[in-house]
């Protein structure tokens, strides 16, 4: 007949005083019972070196970091302020000075992109001060404005600075906003389009001022972000111009009669 052990180890039995004797912790009793009812408690230091190697699992979603770009009053702030509020303040013009940012969460397929989003002073006199942010940016837009020729023919010499001073991945995204403004367009969009298409990078008319590709511009940068930051990007699941053709020749609401 087969025997079997019914003996208990006693180790299973050790008070915390037994295992700290064996381990040769010494515990100062301050007569204060913790809230979980083990007083001082502190793991062993050998548990503790076994963490140490842990990679901590957070649900925080990772920052990228993006930057708006562009001739001064071709709408930067106003498409941050939209994309960020809901607003558009029309009327007097003030220039950014300097740098700022505001954190903006986009949900992608259930999953948190959080952008950190930098608007820059499009004056000249700032250049030295904003070069600085390009080295470590993940994602940039960069904006001209259809009414103003002078952005436009500007976006050469801006596409110039980003490839000296920006990360060689950096995701660019031209943007030629003030779509709203018909009657004084001077860019056509197909011109947008042959600029876009001539130095690889995605594109699309915005309207601060209507909220025209708005989201999309930000949500499409999200998630080209989101599929690098999983490595997707390897397997061609998605790609940023594909996506922002398939989402802007998508049926327009018919046009608002008030
Ligand atoms: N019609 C129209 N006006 C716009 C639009 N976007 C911005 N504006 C106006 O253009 C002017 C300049 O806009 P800003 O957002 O301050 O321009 P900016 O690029 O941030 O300028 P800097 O801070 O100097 O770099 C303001 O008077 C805005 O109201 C738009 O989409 N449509």
């Amino acid at each position: 007949m087969a025997q079997t052990d019914d003996s208990m180890d006693d180790d299973v039995f050790e008070t915390v005083d037994d295992v700290n004797k064996k381990l040769n912790i010494s515990v100062k009793n301050t007569g204060h019972p913790s809230p979980t009812g083990y007083r001082n408690y502190r793991p062993p230091p050998e548990v503790l070196k076994l963490c140490e190697n842990d990679v901590i699992v957070s649900d925080e979603p990772v920052l990228h970091k993006t930057i708006l770009l562009g001739d001064s009053g071709v709408g930067k702030t106003s498409l941050l302020v939209k994309f960020d509020t809901g607003k558009f303040q029309s009327g007097n013009f003030s220039a950014t000075v300097g740098i700022g940012f505001t954190t903006k969460v986009v949900t992608v397929d259930n999953t948190k992109v959080k952008l950190q989003i930098w608007d820059t002073a499009g004056q000249e006199r700032f250049r030295s001060v904003t070069h600085a942010y390009y080295r470590d940016a993940h994602a940039l837009l960069l904006l001209y404005d259809v009414t103003n020729k002078i952005s436009y023919d500007n976006i050469r010499a801006w596409l110039g600075e980003i490839r000296e001073y920006a990360q060689d991945d950096v995701v660019i995204m031209l943007l030629g906003n003030k779509a709203d403004c018909g009657m004084d367009r001077a860019i056509r969009r197909e011109d947008g389009e042959r600029l876009a298409r001539e130095y690889n990078v995605a594109f699309m008319e915005t309207s601060a001022k209507s909220g025209q590709n708005v989201e999309l511009a930000f949500v499409a940068v999200a998630r080209e972000l989101k599929c690098r930051s999983t490595g997707q990007k390897d397997t061609n699941t998605f790609n940023v111009k594909d996506y922002i053709r398939e989402q802007t020749e998508k049926p327009q609401c018919p046009p608002c009669t008030t």
